[in-house]
């Protein structure tokens, strides 16, 4: 475990395009927990794993608390529509009571990974983000669906088994606002770009990126999404499980304003706590103001 910490509510929002929501001015520090989880075919212990492993973030000061993709599930067609739960039936869903009683009674918020969910006849790849007070704030459906034909290398097509999401997601929490994205997400520099613009300061995406596209892209694209809106980013994978059949690049990363590695972690089963200090954002924004230089009106046009 890596451990090396201060939090308002206002409901779940999608913000118009001319809204920006502003962060709450009394934080300015606190910690952040990456849950790297094991993930196995049997949903109760995914679930207690996913437990035991916030509790272990909290005792190390955690206050916003994030889990990886697909962590109750295997990441295995064979599993997404037995494992998916409809968030709309509360009490139907053990995930959705689980992450609700974590929240509520260690006082943090909680970006719930994401998992199968089953709604209107469809599947769709879900996060759902939880407030202190155990109360849903926002779900966000997987905008941009993993498909990908590499000859030679890896063929996987998520929109055999899910339904594309349609909205970003941005959350006003008591630890600010957050962007949300899923894993494949992270490449669409738009997505993020948007998330700045509405005044987002930390993207949390969870992901499961495989061995073959993780080694050469995830810590880039972490720093990448950084770097362009000068904010943080955070992500959470599951662990590596060399037995099954998608091999997971696992590294949960914290990655700051200026691109730099605050925290990060290995393959393995772990959890990952780090502090973000918001002052750094607006250090860099000021010494580098790449709002104020960019050229929208050359490349929108
Ligand atoms: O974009 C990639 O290379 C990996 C994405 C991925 O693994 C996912 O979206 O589940």
């Amino acid at each position: 475990m890596m451990a090396s910490s201060t939090p308002s509510s206002i409901e779940h929002t999608m913000l118009a395009a001319s809204e920006q929501l502003q962060v709450p001015s009394n934080i300015t520090k606190f910690k952040i927990g990456l849950c790297q989880l094991s993930v196995t075919s049997e949903k109760n212990q995914n679930l207690a794993c996913a437990r035991n492993s916030i509790k272990a973030a909290v005792e190390c000061g955690a206050r916003l608390v994030v889990l990886p993709e697909m962590w109750n599930c295997p990441y295995s067609n064979d599993y997404f529509a037995k494992f998916a739960e409809d968030f709309e039936n509360e009490d139907a869903s053990p995930t959705f009571s689980m992450l609700s009683e974590a929240a509520c009674s260690h006082g943090i918020t909680i970006v719930g990974g994401s998992v199968p969910e089953s709604s209107d006849g469809q599947l769709y790849n879900t996060s759902c983000v939880f407030g202190p007070d155990g109360k849903l704030k926002a779900k966000h459906r997987k905008i941009h669906l993993f498909d990908i034909e590499i000859p030679g290398d890896i063929t996987f097509k998520e929109s055999d088994f899910f339904a594309a999401g349609d909205n970003p997601t941005i959350v006003d929490t008591d630890v600010g606002l957050i962007g949300i994205g899923i894993c494949h997400d992270i490449r669409f520099p738009e997505l993020a770009a948007l998330y700045r613009e509405k005044g987002a300061r930390i993207i949390c995406y969870p992901g499961a990126f495989n061995i073959s596209t993780g080694e050469l892209l995830w810590e880039v694209m972490q720093r990448a999404r950084a770097a362009d809106n000068q904010l943080f980013v955070a992500t959470c994978s599951p662990s590596r499980d060399s037995s099954g059949s998608y091999a997971i690049w696992g590294h949960s990363t914290l990655v700051g304003p200026s691109s730099e590695i605050i925290a990060t972690s290995g393959h393995e089963e772990t959890v990952v706590v780090a502090e973000i200090d918001y002052s750094k954002i607006e250090l860099q924004r000021k010494g580098l103001p790449l709002d104020k230089q960019k050229r929208a009106d050359i490349y929108l046009s």
